[in-house]
């Protein structure tokens, strides 16, 4: 048995999925001719309670345009210091745009530090600063081990960039599951920002494919930015297709992976050699650390060495950070997938002592 906790990026489409990307209705996109996609696009801005929303193929490239289409050449993009547009993006706010990044320090919960995004916001009068043009939050939080930020928090963010007349995108790859997490729906917590990315090809399981939602406007520009980069397409309703299933069928059973999610994780919590916080899985994802009979914690090398055992025992997962292993469930993982990755990780720390 294959238990494959790398990401939730790894999901299968669904057969209803499948049979929809086969009949689904498609033109030009480019010719904005594309009804599956309009379907799609009209479907996101309802949900998140914003104008206009615009598909792209990665929650990257969602994230980029967001960047670009907030913010000119030589002003600054905030970002904390453990998000994925930091550490996963290849750098695309600056190398693309020109837009430094000004890194602001994250809590354990995933907010940023509010007294450091205030000292950080700089205006035009200080000319040894980039102005900041756009500040970013992520909910929920990759790195911080799928942590909510809740609709006060990002208000209380908001409040404080918009008081400078500076925007606030939120990277919502996995917005679906703070909601489900919250029992709040998607377009309360969407409110406080901007613009706002979400995946559908995580735990919503779609193949392909990202919404970026914002004002009519914004997404007006945001069009010209994805073309830009290349990210006009043209029949894509077949993705669409199946993102709108995702968007019907596929968000209320990700309270599924976050109760399996929790599950791993208290399991986690019985074993020695793991350090866990497993009060802080409340989403589809567990971040744990490893300790030697000494109690030292591994070190990266020592921690891929456990991570090889564990797949030799057909558990899949993924260092997230220096000697942090993360698990994450997702469409696929059943309970008694849960219960032989336990086994299978007890086994891996046998074996890779
Ligand atoms: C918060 C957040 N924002 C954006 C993205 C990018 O989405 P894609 O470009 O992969 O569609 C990811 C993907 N995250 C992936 C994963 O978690 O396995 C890897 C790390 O890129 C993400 O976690």
């Amino acid at each position: 048995m294959l238990v494959d906790l790398r990401s939730d990026t790894v999901t299968q489409p669904t057969q209803e999925m499948r049979e929809a990307m086969y009949r689904a209705e498609v033109g030009d996109d480019v010719y904005d001719e594309d009804p599956t996609i309009h379907r799609l696009q009209e479907l996101a801005a309802e949900m998140t309670g914003k104008e206009a929303a615009l598909f792209v193929p990665t929650g990257t490239m969602g994230n980029a345009i967001a960047v670009l289409t907030h913010t000119g050449r030589g002003q600054a993009v905030m970002v904390g210091d453990e998000s994925h547009i930091y550490h996963y993006e290849a750098g695309g706010a600056s190398t693309l745009g020109g837009s430094p990044m000004y890194v602001v320090p994250t809590h354990t919960s995933g907010m940023l530090d509010l007294e450091r995004v205030r000292d950080g916001i700089a205006g035009l009068a200080d000319p040894h600063v980039a102005p900041t043009g756009l500040i970013c939050v992520e909910n929920t939080h990759n790195r911080c081990g799928g942590t909510v930020l809740t609709v006060e928090q990002l208000a209380s963010l908001a409040d404080l960039a918009h008081a400078h007349n500076i925007p606030v995108h939120m990277d919502g790859a996995r917005l679906f599951n703070a909601a489900v997490a919250l029992d709040q729906p998607v377009h309360e917590l969407a409110r406080p920002v901007d613009s706002l990315m979400f995946c559908l090809s995580k735990g919503l399981s779609a193949p392909v494919g990202s919404l970026l939602v914002g004002s009519k406007d914004f997404i007006r520009r945001a069009l010209r930015t994805r073309k830009l980069l290349g990210g006009g397409m043209r029949q894509a309703g077949f993705l669409a297709a199946a993102g709108i299933v995702a968007l019907e069928q596929m968000v209320e059973r990700l309270a599924d992976d976050h109760t399996r999610c929790k599950r791993l994780a208290l399991a986690l919590a019985d074993i020695p050699e793991v350090e866990v916080f497993p009060e802080k899985t409340v989403t589809n994802m567990v971040i744990f650390r490893l300790r030697d009979q000494q109690g030292a914690a591994l070190d990266a090398t020592e921690t891929q060495r456990f991570i090889q055992a564990a797949r030799e025992q057909g558990v899949l997962m993924g260092q997230s950070g220096v000697g942090r292993v993360r698990a994450v469930t997702h469409y696929g993982i059943e309970d008694e997938h849960i219960e032989a990755a336990i086994q299978g990780i007890r086994q891996a720390l046998r074996d890779s002592k």
